[in-house]
């Protein structure tokens, strides 16, 4: 079993930010480190195993989600390559080699621009209590799972890492963003989830939902974070779609199972899991990986 990368040690170099799977570091004025890592969270938690080569697939796919989506947004990236990353990071690079990329700095927006195309988590949540989803109303009488009429913008305000994000107004986008910034968010993130969940659909994935972040440079909105990852969006076996429940996970369903048939309590630390759920979860990572970018390797 190859061995996960859970932390990156890169010396004097402290992360910025830290996510539950991924970490940032600051370069310089410009300049980013963003790292991801091979852990793995479910129900909210991060596991006590990591998943080898996680980080480096959702890299990737993020790599080339930002290149399918170039003629409709600009993004964040700067490179990829480790071997035109800064010199300092020379002594990391075994760490970094994949599963990187030094990113420019944005203003970020403080909103999570989510998608919904399908009713799922907190938006299912939502309907069952008011009918609506961030205050758009949608139909009576619709399952879990069910389709939309059509994708819906369901903004979420950013908790702090750790806490569920909470589900907010387009009006409370509106405050935050001001009005023109709210009209475009909204309209990128309906653009970009039309043009990937098409590409997803033409591979046998259903994309129920994705999150992204977006953020200026020079006054000009651009795409950030990482983007239509199986970590920040929910890909269904579009063969195995069956509404009125919660539908299986492309990526950790295998991880879900293993969670339930041990009972474990969510309020204990988080166990860690068997050598076979951690191999064929990194294998349907592979396979995400294959069906999404129609590449074999890595
Ligand atoms: N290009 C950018 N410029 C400025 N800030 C960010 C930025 C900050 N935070 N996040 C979300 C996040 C939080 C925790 C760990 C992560 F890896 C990512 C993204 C970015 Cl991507």
């Amino acid at each position: 079993m190859q061995t996960a990368l859970l932390e990156t040690r890169l010396g004097s170099l402290s992360p910025t930010a830290r996510g539950k799977v991924r970490d940032i570091y600051s370069l310089n004025e410009e300049e980013l480190l963003f790292v991801a890592t091979d852990r793995i969270s479910a129900f909210d938690h991060v596991l006590g195993s990591g998943i080898p080569d996680k980080g480096r697939i959702l890299t990737q796919l993020s790599l080339f989600w930002f290149d399918f989506l170039k003629d409709t947004v600009r993004n964040h990236v700067l490179t990829a390559d480790a071997a035109k990353f800064p010199s300092t990071l020379n002594p990391y690079l075994d760490q970094l080699e994949g599963r990187s990329m030094v990113v420019r700095r944005a203003q970020m927006f403080p909103v999570e621009c989510v998608v919904r195309a399908y009713l799922s988590g907190s938006g299912w949540k939502d309907y069952q209590a008011t009918g609506a989803v961030c205050g758009i109303a949608l139909p009576a009488g619709l399952r879990e799972s069910d389709r939309l009429p059509e994708p819906i913008f369901t903004p979420a305000a950013k908790i702090n890492t750790g806490g569920h994000d909470e589900n907010i107004s387009f009006e409370d986008v509106i405050t935050a963003v001001g009005a023109d910034n709210a009209r475009a968010l909204r309209r990128l993130t309906l653009e970009i989830f039309e043009k990937a969940s098409k590409h997803a659909e033409s591979r046998g994935l259903i994309l129920a939902d994705t999150k992204f972040e977006f953020g200026t440079i020079d006054g000009e909105i651009i795409l950030a974070d990482e983007v239509l990852t199986p970590d920040s969006s929910r890909y269904w076996p579009a063969d195995a779609y069956s509404p009125g429940g919660p539908q299986p996970s492309f990526d950790k369903q295998y991880v879900r199972d293993y969670l339930e048939s041990i009972r474990w309590n969510k309020q204990a630390p988080a166990p860690s899991l068997p050598d076979e759920v951690v191999a064929r979860t990194r294998e349907k990572y592979l396979e995400a990986f294959r069906l999404i970018t129609g590449r074999t390797g890595l």
